[in-house]
């Protein structure tokens, strides 16, 4: 029955590349998927055990960190306090550009757009005279566009003398798209394409890509279009106006997966019971959080705070910070290193944690777990 498989949730509608990277590890004849519409609503359902994993988006290979997850983790109204990551999947990601082939791409609103600046200077008077039924001529503007036929060139400047080109053209018409929405973290993957043939449409942030697609779908203008997957546009029955459309052909999006806490402790057969060799606990990965004075208090608290991962001979692999809520300038810093926490207490981590606790301010171990295949890197 159903009912009876526990729930996973993820970063939703269905189709999104979060429900993707659910389906790498979650079997549907195993769990209940369900999706969620925001990444925070996957830590509520973790947190308050209504359901048993969460799956959110971590980091981008080419656009960097998810903040919005970072910040769920930084927990500064303690909202989360039982979240920890006990998982990665690894997803390549191959943007599209969804929406509609433009009915009639000379449309009033199509040549307006035309008009604006950004488009590369490319506008023309051309124009077209198309005779009707009773012979009045209708004359219909047709200024030239920089999509879809252009090169897809961009014309160095001197603030930007070598521009990046996009690696995809459209194949289809883009000239009555007025609106485009995607999540933000897609925008960076795509600057090139984005910046050659929809410079200046209004973009529109929303929670995933998946999202974008279902709102494109709603739109009966045809006017909008989305940033989103292939799989997504079968799913939401919207065209593939451009693929490929991300800066780099291994753009890839790591996924964590979430649960909660135990209240009791493992037995200690399970897998995380007992010390590992060096080689094993190099497939584990830990995420540590932790805050330090402000400088002028404790000069030299984050070097020393970095210099307990090295003490104990462990890989620190990447650094991130956000906003720590206690004063301006003042951050958590979120580290992940190779190895991890023991449940004997005894490990290399477990020293490293104890160390950090007498130079730092605050810490928290937000989970460790055997890591994936990084595609290229990780
Ligand atoms: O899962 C999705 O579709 C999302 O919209 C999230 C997300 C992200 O936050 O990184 C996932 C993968 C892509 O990198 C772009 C967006």
């Amino acid at each position: 029955m159903a009912e009876d498989k526990p729930s996973v949730t993820y970063l939703g509608p269905k189709a999104s590349y979060t429900h993707q990277a659910t389906l790498d590890k979650f079997s549907e004849s195993q769990y209940t998927l369900t999706p969620c519409i925001t990444i925070e609503d996957v830590f509520c359902s973790v947190q308050s055990s209504s359901s048993h994993r969460g799956v959110v988006p971590f980091e981008n290979s080419t656009n960097g960190s998810v903040v919005f997850t970072l910040d769920l983790f930084a927990d500064l109204h303690g909202k989360y306090p039982d979240i920890l990551v006990c998982g990665e999947a690894y997803i390549k990601v191959q943007h599209c550009l969804l929406g509609y082939q433009d009915p009639n791409p000379y449309s009033p609103s199509s040549a307006q757009r035309e008009k604006t600046p950004h488009t590369s200077g490319a506008s023309s008077p051309l124009g077209i005279s198309i005779h009707t039924q009773n012979h009045h001529p209708v004359h219909v503007a047709l200024p030239l566009l920089d999509s879809p036929l252009s090169s897809g060139a961009v014309t160095p400047t001197p603030l930007n003398p070598l521009p990046l080109k996009p690696s995809a053209r459209p194949v289809g018409d883009l000239r009555g798209i007025r609106k485009l929405y995607s999540h933000p973290q897609a925008w960076g993957q795509c600057k090139a394409f984005l910046n050659t043939y929809l410079k200046g449409v209004e973009r529109q942030d929303v929670s995933s890509t998946s999202r974008a697609a279902e709102l494109v779908t709603m739109d009966p203008s045809g006017e909008s279009a989305a940033i989103s997957s292939g799989i997504a546009a079968k799913v939401f029955g919207l065209k593939v106006l451009a693929r490929g459309v991300e800066e780099r052909g291994d753009n890839c999006t790591r996924f964590f997966v979430i649960r909660k806490r135990e209240e009791r402790p493992q037995p200690p057969s399970t897998p995380s019971s007992g010390s590992l060799g060096k080689a094993e606990e190099s497939n584990y990965k830990s995420l540590i959080s932790f805050t330090i004075p402000p400088s002028s208090d404790a000069p030299g608290a984050l070097a020393h705070s970095l210099a307990v991962f090295s003490k104990y001979g462990l890989n620190l692999t990447s650094i991130n910070t956000r906003p720590s809520g206690v004063q301006n300038w003042n951050y958590i810093f979120f580290v992940e290193i190779r190895g991890r926490r023991e449940r004997d207490g005894k490990g290399s981590v477990n020293m490293a944690l104890e160390d950090l606790g007498r130079v730092c301010r605050g810490w928290r171990w937000l989970g460790s777990w055997e890591g994936g295949t990084g595609m290229g890197g990780g």
